[in-house]
Parts: structure tokens; C-alpha cells; sequence
């Protein structure tokens, strides 16, 4: 490593080559879980499971509904690998920690990243509990220079200049949509733009009224550097927000969000969300590997 908030192609690859060897599984897709959607990874089948204290260079979950754990396995056949736990801007971690686990996934094989996360909605048609696939964001970070592709580019990754248009995969979108009808999601399923704010706090209602403005359907604290840096290096990207609360807008409303009834939502939704997960996975085209 070499200063503090600077990480190099070696520091990536001694991660990987340490998880290689403790593992026979070669995933080929990477799935995130948001604030209280960890349930997600219960969903794989023969797990190999490290707590991020134990991976070398991770760094370390410090929100609730985060668990702290990388967990190998598969999904319908398909062999995945699931951080339950992500890493967040506001708890002091630089987005190249934010973004670490990223490109040790695609040193490990990964060739598809599946985001998830809790969301707040700007969307006056969106209810609590609604799913959304997200169609493209905003990265408000981002557009204020807090990058986590600043400082010297590794080409070995990826370009300088990386394009973000169509940055979420549309073929994965519409498998999303197909196979939500067939499951009979279609009614709280919503496609949308997904808003990352810095947080920790949640939006005054004078910044809830500009994001409603700008067109943001969603908002949440995450998931862009992710998603920037998962393209960066070539991997195609499916997005997914799980509504957890409506955004207030109004001077009048005495409703507040806080995070524990986020949880309780990602509690509620967490079967669907695994099922819509497992399904995507199974369809997906992708060639499974194993070691
Ligand atoms: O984006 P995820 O990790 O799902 O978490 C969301 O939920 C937390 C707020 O309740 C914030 O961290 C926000 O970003
Ligand atoms: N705002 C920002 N982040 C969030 C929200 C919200 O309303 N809900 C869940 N994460």
C-alpha cells in the first residue's frame, strides 16, 4: 500500500489471491447487498463464507443492517459471491475503500455486479416496499469532484475517460421486467433514477424539493462508486433500490425517516428480493467456472 487513502493493482490482487485460496469457488457475479437486504446472501447454496475482519486490505462494516461478511456460493448453478455489507462514504472510509471489494471481484473473475440498496422516493407514484431497477443515476458526490477513479488511472483496469451512458445493463433490465410479470411483481416493480447524496444525514425538505425537481425518483447514500468503478473495469451492472421510505417534501408533514424503519422494510421485502435475485441469476447468459 502506499500512502493511506492510495491502493495499488497489488493491493487489489494480494486480496484476490489470498480469497483464491481459500476458496474453490470462481464467481462470476457479484451481488451487494443494501441496508437491510443481507438476507439476500441466505439465498446461496454451498456457502464459504470470512467476515471482512478477516480478509486482508478489507475494510470494515460499521452500520447496522450491515453484517460485515463476504459469502461465497451458488445460485441456481451459477457460482456468485456476496458482500453482506457495504462500505459507505460517511463512516470515513475514501471511495477507493468504498470501492476496494469492486476491483478485487473482477480480479477474482466477476463479470456481472448486481447493486441493491435502501432507498428513499421522490417519485409521488412509488409506495414504501415498491422495488425500483435503476435505469441510470446521478452521482452528486461524483459531479462535485469526490471520485473514486481520481488520482492516477490504472490502466489495467480500465480507461482515463470512462463512458456512463447506458451504464446499467438494458438486457438485464428487461429480464428484470419479464421475469418480475411472470412472478407476478409487476405492481410494486418501477424503473427509475437512482440520487446519491453524501449523507449521513437524510434530506431537508428544501433538498428533497431540488432532487424532485431534477428528476430523481430514488435517493440513497451509495451504490455510484460502485457502479463507476464496476464500469470502469468492464463489468456489466444491474441496479436495484428497494424503496424503504418516502422523502419528506412538505413543510407540513411531521413524518421523519430514520433508519431502523429502513431496515424493517428491507426485512419485509427481503423473500421477494431474493427471488427476484435467484431468477435473474438462473437467466442470466453467463459461463459458470469453477476452480
Ligand atoms: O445504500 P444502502 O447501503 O442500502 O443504505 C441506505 O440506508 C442507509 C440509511 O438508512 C444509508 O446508508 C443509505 O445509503
Ligand atoms: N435518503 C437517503 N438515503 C436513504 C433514504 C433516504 O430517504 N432511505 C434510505 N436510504
Amino acid at each position: 500500500m502506499h500512502s493511506k487513502d492510495q491502493i495499488c493493482y497489488e493491493d487489489y490482487q494480494q486480496t484476490a489471491d489470498w480469497l483464491l485460496s481459500q476458496t474453490q469457488h470462481r464467481p462470476k457475479v457479484a451481488i451487494i447487498c443494501g441496508s437491510g437486504l443481507g438476507l439476500l446472501a441466505d439465498a446461496l447454496k454451498c456457502q464459504d463464507s470470512f467476515k471482512y475482519a478477516d480478509i486482508p486490505g478489507f475494510p470494515q462494516s460499521t452500520v447496522q443492517g450491515h453484517a460485515g461478511r463476504l459469502v461465497f456460493g451458488e445460485l441456481k448453478g451459477k457460482t456468485c459471491v456476496c458482500m453482506q455489507g457495504r462500505f459507505h462514504m460517511y463512516e470515513g472510509h475514501s471511495l477507493c475503500k468504498v470501492t476496494f471489494p469492486i476491483r478485487v471481484f473482477k480480479l477474482l473473475g466477476v463479470e456481472t455486479v448486481i447493486v441493491t440498496n435502501a432507498a428513499g422516493s421522490l417519485n409521488d407514484t412509488y409506495h414504501c416496499g415498491d422495488i425500483m431497477v435503476i435505469k441510470d443515476h446521478i452521482n452528486f458526490p461524483g459531479l462535485a469532484g469526490l471520485n473514486p477513479l481520481n488520482g492516477p488511472n490504472e490502466e489495467k483496469f480500465g480507461p482515463r475517460f470512462p463512458a456512463m451512458s447506458g451504464i446499467y445493463d438494458k438486457h438485464l433490465r428487461r429480464l428484470a421486467f419479464d421475469i418480475c410479470k411472470s412472478m407476478g411483481y409487476a405492481q410494486f416493480v418501477q424503473e427509475g433514477v437512482y440520487c446519491m447524496v453524501g449523507g449521513p444525514n437524510f434530506e431537508s425538505i428544501a433538498e428533497a424539493r431540488l432532487l424532485h425537481k431534477l428528476g430523481v425518483d430514488a435517493v440513497g447514500m451509495s451504490t455510484a462508486p460502485e457502479v463507476l468503478v464496476a464500469g470502469h473495469c468492464g463489468m456489466r451492472v444491474f441496479g436495484l433500490s428497494l424503496i424503504t421510505n418516502k422523502v419528506v417534501k412538505c413543510y407540513d408533514d411531521t413524518e421523519a425517516v430514520n433508519h431502523e424503519s429502513v431496515l424493517e422494510v428491507g426485512k419485509m421485502r427481503s423473500e421477494t428480493l431474493q427471488t427476484l435475485v435467484t431468477e435473474l441469476v438462473g437467466r442470466m447468459d453467463i459461463n459458470n467456472n469453477t476452480a
